[in-house]
């Protein structure tokens, strides 16, 4: 569905060049939840925003279902970290909203609205606003507005950064629920292994300066993936092996 040909990323920074991206090669199928993993500065996020159309890459090409992509566009929707809802919404307004802007009518929003609500499990809140609910209720509300406008590729930037532990590993499992009722080609970026390992069919590890894959690894767990996956020795085993490799 997707394909990166030799792509690279030049900034050109007051002290010189910097090459954020060198070569970077990798196709996605359709349906299949790869994560980016890497340490500090290896251009994980610079790789996303260029799918994302809203950087422009230096050199290569990128292909969705292949045709090159030239912009931001309704095929890949975004989560970020930073929390993404409008205060002065309230969640079913923010759900609504990119299909507000798509001119979707007044009935069709109302029913994709309460059908995620459902998904999301956030049908008694509807009429409340953002600021009233919690940081892993809000990033739902993300979620949300991302299925909302039917993307072909759910793009996230390291969405659950800023929760705490426990409420990252439930948004992990959350998102799993969601996708695997909801089947999205997804990217997602991350510099914790272990949430990579737990949410994806494959990791792209990325080094760093310049950027490039240093090695594509496929997941060998079994869906759906619990709490017992998380504490089972065959998942600490291939995280000591993967850190190793990443160094
Ligand atoms: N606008 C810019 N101008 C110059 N250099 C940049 C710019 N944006 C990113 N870089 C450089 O490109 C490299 C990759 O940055 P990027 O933010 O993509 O890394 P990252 O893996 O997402 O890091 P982190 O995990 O810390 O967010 C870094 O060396 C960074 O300093």
């Amino acid at each position: 569905m997707m394909e990166i040909k030799q792509l690279s990323k030049v900034f050109a920074g007051v002290s010189g060049e910097v090459v954020a991206l060198q070569n970077i090669d990798f196709s996605v199928k359709q349906g299949e939840f790869v994560s980016i993993v890497g340490t500090s500065g290896c251009g994980k996020s610079t790789l996303l925003s260029i799918v994302a159309g809203l950087s422009k890459h230096t050199s290569g090409e990128i292909l969705v279902e292949g045709k090159a992509i030239s912009g931001p566009g309704s095929d890949r929707a975004v989560v970020f970290q930073s929390d993404a809802t409008f205060p002065w919404l309230t969640v079913s307004e923010n759900i609504e909203y990119g299909m507000k802007v798509k001119r979707m009518s007044k009935e069709a929003r109302k029913k994709k609205c309460d059908e995620l609500l459902e998904l999301l499990e956030l049908e008694k809140f509807r009429d409340a606003y953002p600021r009233e609910m919690s940081g892993g209720m809000r990033k739902r509300i993300d979620i949300g507005r991302a299925y909302a406008v039917e993307p072909q590729i759910l793009l996230m930037d390291e969405p659950f950064g800023a929760l705490d532990v426990v409420t990252r590993e439930a948004m992990q499992d959350e998102l799993l629920r969601i996708w695997s009722e909801r089947r999205k080609t997804v990217i997602f970026v991350t510099h914790d292994l272990e949430e990579a390992m737990f949410l994806s069919d494959r990791i792209i590890l990325l080094s760093p300066r310049p950027g490039r894959i240093k090695q594509i690894i496929d997941l060998p767990f079994a869906r759906p993936r619990t709490q017992q996956l998380r504490e089972s020795h065959e998942f600490y085993e291939l995280r000591n092996q993967l850190r190793k490799i990443m160094g």
